[in-house]
């Protein structure tokens, strides 16, 4: 069984699971696209600078930085190739329960680093990135999915702009900075999003919201962001360090036995992507591995009242 699928399809042994589904779907998993995603790889490392860090805390609550501040952390090739490393470790991390996706020095992400853009601007190279970029995506907001109970917020200060505002919707939650800004600059470009962020943003704020978002490429500040859902919460500038104030507001999700907090996101997840059959089938399996569990014993020998 492989733990990670970095140049390689990812298996899956549970019958019916959620897991299954999605393997089932996985776009990379013949030979052919295993060598073009290779080829791919090595194409993305040709443009290199910046980086990915991630940050593993003790507390199961692990900090990943989009760190290119040259450039106002945008992504070049080498950081795309970087990020499914670090959301492969990700995966096999066994402490974790959270995740904070941020960028360095104030602002988020401005997309893809436009020079790398512009080296691979033709169709074959264009398609090929954008589907390894929409499969490591993926794979990051369904970490849970797999093994991991990590829930995982945004934390949005100064910019997401292009491919950094499809990178916010590849994470539950979305936090603003009251100077923030999220805007899909796609059409601008004479782009669509390519990383998944359309399909996701459709489930996030709706299509009418979406339309007006990508064809209008209109600015989500946090205000409007928090009208249409996209933002769950506004943290004030000056009120304390952010980093500290989002790692607060997510260990509310985060805090309680690991596999209950797994099979939440498996079953919100599953109720999301999948037909109700499908959905119902995952959320009675889901419903196995906690039913008589220790937190369930638990909370049975305490006798909980929930008042
Ligand atoms: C997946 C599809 C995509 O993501 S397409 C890419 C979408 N993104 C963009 O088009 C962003 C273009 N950049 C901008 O609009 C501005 O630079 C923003 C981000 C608003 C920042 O403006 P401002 O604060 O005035 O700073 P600046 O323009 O002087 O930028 C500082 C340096 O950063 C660079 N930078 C910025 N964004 C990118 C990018 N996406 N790719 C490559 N470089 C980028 C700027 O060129 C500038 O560099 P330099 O200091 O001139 O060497």
């Amino acid at each position: 069984m492989a733990l990670c699928s970095v140049g390689r399809p990812l298996l899956l042994n549970t019958r019916n699971s959620l897991g299954c589904f999605f393997k089932q779907k996985q776009t990379f998993c013949s030979k052919a696209n295993e060598s073009q995603e290779e080829e791919i790889r090595k194409k993305l490392q040709l443009f290199p600078g910046g980086s990915i860090d991630l940050q593993k805390q003790e507390s199961g609550i692990a900090v990943m930085t989009v760190n290119n501040p040259a450039r106002m952390n945008a992504f070049s090739g080498s950081m795309m190739t970087e990020l499914e490393e670090r959301v492969c470790e990700l995966e096999n991390w066994t402490e974790g329960k959270g995740l904070i996706v941020r960028g360095a020095a104030g602002t988020f992400c401005s997309g893809s680093d436009l020079n790398a853009v512009r080296a691979i601007s033709n169709p074959q190279d264009g398609m090929k990135m954008c589907m390894f970029m929409q499969k490591t995506l993926t794979r990051l907001l369904r970490l849970a999915c797999y093994r991991l109970p990590l829930i995982s917020v945004a934390l949005v200060e100064g910019k997401a702009l292009g491919g950094g505002a499809e990178l916010t919707t590849a994470c539950d939650f979305r936090l603003m900075t009251s100077d923030a800004v999220i805007q899909f600059v796609h059409k601008h470009m004479g782009l669509v999003p390519g990383w998944g962020g359309a399909a996701r943003l459709v489930r996030i704020v709706g299509s009418q919201n979406a339309l007006k978002l990508l064809a209008g490429v209109k600015k989500v500040d946090p205000d409007f962001g928090n009208e249409i859902g996209l933002a769950d919460g506004i943290l004030k500038v000056g009120e304390g360090d952010t980093l500290v104030n989002t790692e607060r507001w997510l260990s509310q999700f985060t805090k309680g036995s690991a596999p209950v907090i797994r099979a939440v996101k498996k079953v919100v997840l599953s109720g999301r992507e999948l037909a109700l059959d499908e959905a119902l089938t995952t959320e009675r399996h889901a419903f196995g591995t906690v039913w008589g569990g220790p937190a369930n014993l638990e909370a049975l020998a305490l006798k909980t009242k929930h008042k």
